[in-house]
């Protein structure tokens, strides 16, 4: 066949082949369309987000919010949530909030078989050994001594008895300093020829401590369905013994050691019964040294049967005896109405808020309570967090301040009283124009999630995931902490050096930083009080531990957003704050994401705090991964501040912990140049050596004309807030809102600029005594750090 026949038949052929073929060539052909189409639009996606904002751009990372982050029985609704207010957002992370906002917990997900019980041990007195572990608790002290004591006796006794090779020598734990993890979730790993055999001392208080934390713990545990029910049951055996006041409690019913009982039984249900010897109990006023020593004769009896192979012995009270299984089966039954228990305690709580809106409260219920009801009915009551009575309210009292309510605090600050003097204000006037006597320090939760090292307040502080106080009104809130201030601030009137025209200002207050210590974001009506706040045009700089990312989300906007970001990594951050939540992790970077959401609402910061062998060495990459994850608008990295308590002492920090202000800003030299090599668009924008602290800033959003403008208008927050004047956050061709931008102040001043130290000149420079530079080494800085050093809790 010749090329022109081919060439003849050949629209006869395709119109054949169209024929018998056309169903898939039309298929194929509207799938490579949308293939195409595709790809160009993932392209278009893809392209790089530099710190550089998109004004009023949609939400780019969807927030999904576990429903056991929320607050329970709250009144949430779509239009309080605040992740972003795109009109975009219907279908994202608002969506996952309200759908999961009814009635009371549910742990969503498949139940998965709990792990294999792990098996009982069996003891070889001949080839094994005994290692006692000593834990206490203790608050005041009493405690502390007495377990100390006991350890030391105890080893004493080990290396004169009849079986000292048995023994290891004893360990001594306070279980606020350990990780419940190691300890209480599964035994530490020890070789397979050592055994081990707890001993618990407690004190019981009938008043939030760090102890209901960890009965809520052991609780947990047995109840988590992930977890074998005993998953203790490798112990050879355990004992607790409990200390309390027959004067205040004068019986068990009354309360007497109830929590040292609780922890009791909690321990039978998780080693499967492994009370190797019972429960004792002294009253600290009377009898403790006789009964402590008769209990621990009783241990040492039950050690030395261990020992010998003889096990904890048949019907001993606890390794099984009938009467006790009878009764917890009667508690399994009871925990069947604990659902409407839980849902009566609520509203109980909500009637007792002090409050004018008789809204529900937010309660944030993280745990699997639901399953179980607290075995000493008396704790399920709400109670107030710092009661007067409370050794903490007697710390924070001592320590300068004024406790409002029940769960709220304010303090002058070192620095307020420095700048009613004329000697300087604190970094936030060299950065963002804050003027030290015109600003309050409060909180409205003086409790927290985590218990970093670094926290002075640590043993005694109250620590929970769930809200579960009675709850101040905001206008009390506001009233109270608004009047103790005032009242502190007179108290300066007579001080020497005072200047009359900063006094009469102070008795203004423009600005409050909401820090200090605890977790402002965990106070259910935080909303409100923000409102309050900025409606007697005060400005609002909060800062929260990012662990409440449904609290977070629905925050309203604030002058300054802070996240505390203490560590690099998910192992660093368990270090170094020592967060109660298990998904401590998923629970900070979910914040991280609602950051990066919300970075077009409102100024946000990332505080870095640097605490040397714990959190600086190796991690610069990791926190650059932080700052690309969330987009901050500033990250402020200051040198941990240490206060010489015996609670930082015992979590290891010591003054060598403190970093000196060259290696903070050699580290913030670092960190600028890794984000930088990732197109991140941050510089070094202002220092403030007196604090150690350097502020890192976008320099696309904070730089006016090649200059520096990182501080705030305060006026224009408070004009575009009341309405008065328009923000420019458009969505779909309409203003929406505010941005940052809108209210940026003026020029960063020429002294607060990197190099230039960040101390106002028109301010007087005070060294203490001795401290000052010596004329050949005006620039050294390292003295005023002293200051930084003592200066403890400032914000
Ligand atoms: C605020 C407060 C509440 C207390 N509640 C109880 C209680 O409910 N039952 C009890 O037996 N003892 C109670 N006590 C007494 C303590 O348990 C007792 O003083 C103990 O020795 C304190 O130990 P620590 O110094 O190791 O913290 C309470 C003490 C205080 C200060
Ligand atoms: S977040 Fe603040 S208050 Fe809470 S433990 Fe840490 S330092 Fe203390």
């Amino acid at each position: 066949m010749s090329l022109l026949d081919i060439l003849t038949q050949l629209p006869a052929e395709l119109l054949l082949i169209w024929h018998d073929h056309r169903v898939p060539i039309l298929f194929s052909a509207i799938a490579l369309a949308a293939f195409v189409r595709l790809t160009i639009y993932a392209r278009t996606r893809r392209t790089k987000v530099s710190a550089s904002p998109v004004p009023g751009s949609p939400i780019e990372k969807k927030i999904e919010i576990r429903p056991e982050w929320l607050p329970e029985n709250t009144t949430f609704n779509a239009s309080a949530l605040n992740i972003d207010n795109h009109a975009e957002d219907k279908t994202g992370a608002v969506a996952a909030i309200v759908k999961a906002k009814k009635g009371p917990k549910t742990v969503k997900g498949r139940k998965t078989p709990k792990k294999a019980p792990v098996a009982a041990p069996s003891f070889d007195h001949k080839t094994d050994n005994i290692q006692p572990l000593v834990f206490f608790q203790s608050l005041s002290g009493t405690t502390e001594r007495y377990a100390t004591q006991f350890a030391k006796v105890l080893t004493e006794w080990k290396k004169g008895c009849n079986q000292s090779t048995s023994f290891l020598e004893p360990q001594l734990h306070d279980i606020s300093y350990i990780e419940y993890d190691d300890f209480f979730i599964s035994p530490p790993k020890a070789d397979a020829n050592t055994k081990l055999f707890y001993i618990i001392l407690l004190p019981t208080y009938n008043i939030d401590t760090v102890l209901d934390n960890f009965l809520e713990n052991l609780q947990e545990t047995h109840n988590d369905f992930r977890i074998d029910t005993a998953p203790l049951r490798s112990l050879l055996g355990y004992s607790v013994f409990g200390f309390g006041d027959r004067e205040g409690w004068p019986t068990e019913e009354e309360g007497f050691c109830s929590q040292a009982r609780e922890v009791d039984r909690w321990m039978a249900r998780l080693t499967g019964r492994k009370r190797a010897y019972p429960l004792g109990m002294a009253d600290v006023k009377s009898e403790t040294e006789d009964r402590l020593q008769e209990w621990r004769f009783g241990v040492q009896e039950a050690l030395v049967e261990l020992a010998e192979g003889r096990g904890l012995g048949d019907g001993v009270q606890g390794s099984g005896d009938p009467a006790e299984s009878d009764e917890e089966e009667e508690e399994d039954i009871e925990e069947g109405n604990a659902q409407s228990t839980r849902v009566d305690e609520i509203e109980e709580l909500g009637a007792m808020v002090n409050d004018s809106s008789a809204s529900p409260i937010p309660v944030d219920f993280t745990t699997y309570k639901s399953k179980s009801k607290p075995l000493i009915k008396s704790t399920a009551a709400p109670k107030e967090m710092v009661p007067t009575t409370s050794p903490t309210h007697a710390a924070l009292t001592k320590q300068g301040y004024s406790i409002i309510g029940s769960h709220s605090g304010v303090k002058i600050c070192r620095w307020t009283k420095s700048a009613l003097r004329g000697r300087g204000s604190c970094y936030k006037y060299s950065f963002y124009g804050i003027a030290s006597h015109l600003c309050m320090e409060a909180t409205p939760s003086l409790s927290c999630s985590n218990k970093c090292v670094f926290c002075w307040r640590h043993g005694t502080n109250p620590v929970g995931t769930t809200w579960r106080w009675i709850t101040d009104a905001p206008d009390l809130i506001f009233d109270g902490i608004t009047a103790a201030h005032y009242k502190k601030i007179k108290m300066m009137k007579g001080v020497p050096g005072v200047r009359a025209e900063r006094f009469a200002e102070a008795m203004r207050i423009r600005h409050c930083a909401l820090s200090l210590v605890g977790e402002p974001i965990f106070y259910p009506h935080i909303n409100e009080l923000l409102n309050i706040m900025h409606s007697n045009r005060i400005s609002t700089f909060l800062v929260c531990n990012a662990q409440h990312p449904a609290q977070l989300a629905t925050l309203v906007p604030v002058t300054q957003l802070y996240v505390s970001i203490d560590a690099s990594n998910k192992e660093s951050l368990r270090k170094i704050d020592r967060p109660l939540h298990r998904d401590f992790w998923e629970r900070f970077t979910t914040c991280l994401d609602i950051i990066r959401n919300r970075r077009f609402e409102q100024r946000t910061v990332f505080r870095l705090t640097l605490v040397k062998g714990f959190n600086m060495a190796e991690e610069v990459r990791g926190y650059a991964d932080l700052v690309e994850r969330a987009l901050p608008g500033f990250v402020e990295v200051k040198g941990v501040t240490y206060c010489g308590t015996s609670a930082a002492g015992s979590a290891g920090l010591t003054m060598q912990n403190v970093p000196f202000y060259d290696e903070v800003a050699e580290f913030v030299t670092e960190l600028e140049k890794e984000l930088s090599s990732r197109g991140l668009t941050y510089g070094i924008g202002a220092e403030h050596a007196h604090s150690c602290c350097v502020l890192l800033a976008d320099e696309t959003r904070f730089k006016r004309g090649g200059k520096w403008a990182t501080r705030i208008d305060f006026e224009r927050f408070f004009d575009l807030y009341e309405g008065k004047v328009q923000g420019t956050r458009m969505e779909d061709g309409k203003v929406v809102g505010w941005r940052p931008e809108d209210y940026v102040g003026g020029e960063t001043p020429e002294w607060a600029l990197w190099g230039n130290g960040g101390f106002d000149p028109r301010d007087q420079r005070v060294y203490r005594k001795g401290k000052g530079p010596k004329p050949e080494e005006k620039s050294s800085e390292g003295v005023e750090i002293e200051l930084a050093k003592n200066a403890a809790l400032e914000f």
